[in-house]
């Protein structure tokens, strides 16, 4: 099935697009202010593809009617190219940080520019094009409608713990893990010039920051309200040029909006640090050669001792595992696919999700997940991927 639906356009997007030509350049350079339109180069072709809800649209354009197209792509209603017009698909060999075309690969992650998820993403692919999105599930939309090529987003931090949306994403979508990386977390306390901690009365930030940072801000008598992300907090405190109001957020966001640092590294522990997945359309293939590491979710029957039992696959093996985590879905089950239903839908109780310190290239992996399918009602592979063994 083709990722991009033949439908027409019924509705002009929200976004500005400025077409700057270049003398030397036979492209023109396109800033597009919407993290649903992606801009890619393909030898003698821009491909244009916008996502934008229900509408689901592309369109390819040469140096010369760049402008056009990209008006037309903002503006009026058209039909959608093909498939073939579009990135093709990334094998596992190209699991690095350039696509073969010499094209920089582009990294969707959740939040606007400066957050910290930027930042991992830049460190995950140091010379990748990250590319922002207002939600989790836009970036794993983004990766699985070939908008981007990757997707980095967090899923656990040392002082908050898990980020319970992006388990719960990951079952819904079929993307895969393809690695890790650490980052450290530094939180300031910025505010707008002039303004002093004694002036303000609440802060704004993502909800795991304002976790990370709960003694400080108690401390401080700060009103604490969450927003989708920390730089977006920062954006909002510099547009509205607010006094009363301070943003938890990295120093980057501080310069980019232009605040004052009023405080740093105010998270509760100076060993904050957060995890994040790189996900992507297609696994990688596993190795031996280096550390690596395994994610797996599984379902179980209810009965005594067997999640003891489940455990007890990786323990008989002298398997280290990592993480776990269930997730509740009593009240409201989850639409997940599986590997052996065709992707219709089944209803569980409880999931598990587990990491474990093996390679699925392991012959000691492959006999555990074995030993587990033998009372798992449900079990997926997410990824088998290099362990993060970088310094923080
Ligand atoms: O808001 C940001 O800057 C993010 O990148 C999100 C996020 C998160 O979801 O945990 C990432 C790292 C920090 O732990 C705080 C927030």
């Amino acid at each position: 099935m083709a990722p991009f639906a033949i439908r027409s356009h019924v509705a002009p997007l929200p976004s500005q697009i400025t077409v700057k030509h270049s003398p030397i350049d036979q492209f023109p350079r396109i800033d597009i202010k919407s993290p649903l339109i992606s801009v890619k180069r393909r030898r003698n072709t821009i491909v244009l593809a916008s996502l934008s809800g229900e509408n689901d649209r592309a369109i390819e354009a040469d140096g010369k009617n760049t402008q056009a197209a990209a008006l037309q792509l903002r503006d009026t209603p058209y039909d959608v190219v093909s498939r073939d017009a579009l990135p093709k698909p990334l094998s596992s060999s190209q699991f690095s940080s350039s696509v073969s075309d010499g094209s920089r690969l582009r990294v969707a992650y959740q939040g606007v520019r400066g957050a910290y998820s930027e930042s991992a993403a830049e460190k995950a692919y140091p010379n990748c094009e990250a590319v922002p999105c207002e939600q989790f599930d836009t970036a794993f939309e983004a990766v699985e409608r070939w908008l981007v090529d990757r997707a980095v987003l967090p899923i656990e931090n040392s002082l908050g713990g898990s980020i319970h949306r992006n388990y719960d994403l990951l079952l819904r979508h079929r993307l895969h893990i393809v690695g890790e990386v650490k980052y450290a977390v530094r939180h300031c306390l910025l505010a707008n010039h002039g303004v002093k901690v004694e002036d303000l009365k609440r802060v704004l930030s993502h909800p795991q920051a304002l976790a990370q940072c709960e003694h400080t801000l108690t401390s401080l008598g700060l009103v604490k309200e969450a927003v989708d992300d920390t730089a977006g907090a920062a954006k909002h405190v510099a547009l509205h040029k607010l006094k009363d109001t301070g943003a938890v957020a990295s120093s980057v966001a501080g310069k980019i909006y232009g605040l004052n640092i009023l405080a740093e590294d105010i998270q509760d522990d100076c060993d904050n640090v957060t995890r994040f997945l790189m996900l992507a359309r297609e696994p990688i293939i596993p190795g031996t050669d280096r550390p690596f590491k395994t994610s797996i979710v599984f379902s179980l029957e209810e009965g005594p001792g067997v999640l003891f039992k489940a455990l007890a696959v990786f323990a008989l093996r002298q398997i280290n595992l990592t993480k776990i985590e269930s997730r509740p879905l009593r009240n409201q089950p989850l639409r997940a696919s599986d590997d052996s239903n065709n992707g219709f839908p089944k209803y569980f109780d409880y999931l598990f999700y587990v990491d474990f310190e093996a390679s699925m290239a392991d012959q000691r992996a492959q006999n555990a997940l074995k030993h587990l399918k033998e009372f798992a009602t449900f079990l997926r592979v997410l990824g088998s991927y290099p362990v993060d063994t970088s310094m923080i």
